[in-house]
């Protein structure tokens, strides 16, 4: 078959009949009980119930056979588990490759709950976890331990947005035999294609743009042929599955994946670029724009961004964010992102989420989530909140 455009795969991935059975989408099949009708029949299934036959729900059903299929042609690798959330795809992949007395490495921009999970779960094991700054590149191989077993990255990072050299930091992991997850949500299967830069399991919230309507917890980690039979029964045995409702609503999201990201990077640029020229602002650090730690890497390893930046004031305090926040039209404060509508949250002291590298911000911290509003609707809302603030 000849290779597709990605926006022809978007279109076409997971509708093998076998799972749609001639609908264009794949029915929500739930299931706890599959019945058999032969003992010949169970066995049967029973013998490749690790990949995809109808054996049991935990197992899945095909509903999720349809997404797990169209995940593995859009990111790549050779195989996909799903969990109820993105945090669990991360604590799940790492307790999946980790035992007592390993060490691991965990990039310091990572997620609030992935720090957590580390320093309150994994040091509970017997598992240690160094914190490496998200830029360090070849510097990297002077922390890795002989009990190193996963080295972790998250690019861009969280609220900072760093965008860390994946290519080089897998090349020097895999010398070790370490095994290199990276945290993909903010690229999308779409924008970062992780296992041609040497990633072995690449982590999806896809709360956020798979999803891309703010109304489902799912995460999924797509693994290469070296890691995917550990990752998938890990990861079975720990109990992880998830409802065919939550499934099929991301496998809609996917179908427009394209579009929205599209349309939310316009967006976001022309709302970076104004912040950009605005005094109240130090700088913007939104990847595709030079004033971002690693810019350099974005242009080299990614098709394009989204609508998640964030950019540093060049002042204010409490008071005067609480005024900007509170008064906006557009811009609603929530804990999440990847959703249709725009969103703001604000950081006062990026430093209590770090410990291996301190930032010497001129001010506090904003993270916008540039939705599919008018961006000119947008551009007025902040410029009353730049108002209320100064
Ligand atoms: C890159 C990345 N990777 C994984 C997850 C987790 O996904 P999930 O929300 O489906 O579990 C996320 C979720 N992102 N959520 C946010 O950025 C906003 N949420 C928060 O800030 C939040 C929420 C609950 C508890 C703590 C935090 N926090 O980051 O401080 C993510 O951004």
């Amino acid at each position: 078959m000849e290779k597709k455009a990605l926006d022809t795969s978007i279109v076409t991935a997971g509708r093998s009949k076998k799972w749609t059975q001639k609908l264009v989408n794949p029915p929500v099949s739930r299931a706890s009980t599959i019945v058999f009708d032969s003992v010949a029949d169970m066995k049967a299934s029973a013998s490749k119930r690790m990949d995809k036959a109808l054996f049991y729900g935990r197992r899945g059903t095909n509903t999720h056979f349809a997404f797990q299929d169209a995940m593995v042609e859009l990111e790549g690798g050779v195989g996909c588990a799903l969990y109820p959330c993105g945090t669990a795809a991360i604590s799940n992949a790492i307790l999946s490759f980790v035992k007592t007395g390993d060490h691991i490495l965990m990039v310091d921009g990572a997620y609030e709950p992935t720090r957590d999970f580390c320093d309150k779960i994994l040091v509970n094991m017997g598992v240690e976890t160094t914190y490496y700054d998200p830029m360090i590149g070849e510097g990297i191989r002077d922390l890795i331990k002989p009990n190193t077993s996963v080295l972790f990255l998250e690019s861009p990072c969280s609220i900072t947005m760093e965008v860390q050299d994946v290519p080089t930091l897998a090349r020097i992991a895999h010398e070790q035999d370490i095994v290199v997850m990276l945290d993909n949500t903010w690229a999308s299967p779409i924008n970062f294609q992780p296992f041609d830069h040497g990633v072995d399991i690449s982590i999806q919230a896809a709360t956020k743009y798979i999803v891309g309507h703010s109304d489902v917890m799912l995460g999924t980690a797509t693994a290469n042929a070296r890691c995917w039979d550990q990752l998938r029964e890990n990861s079975y045995l720990m109990g992880q599955c998830t409802s065919p409702d939550d499934v099929y609503l991301a496998m809609r999201g996917l179908r427009t994946l394209g579009v929205r990201l599209k349309q939310h990077e316009k967006n976001a640029l022309r709302i970076a670029h104004w912040l950009a020229e605005r005094n109240e602002v130090d700088h913007v650090r939104h990847p595709a724009l030079s004033s971002c730690d690693g810019h350099e890497f974005f242009k080299r390893d990614f098709k394009g961004s989204n609508g998640l930046f964030s950019l540093v004031l060049n002042r204010g305090n409490t008071e005067a964010l609480t005024a900007l926040l509170d008064g906006m039209e557009h811009f609603s404060m929530g804990y999440s992102w990847g959703g249709f509508e725009s969103l703001i949250l604000a950081n006062e002291n990026i430093n209590s989420l770090r410990t291996a590298t301190k930032k010497d911000f001129a001010g506090p911290m904003l993270r916008l989530h540039i939705g599919l509003e008018d961006p000119e609707d947008l551009i007025r809302d902040l410029e009353r909140g730049f108002e209320r603030f100064n």
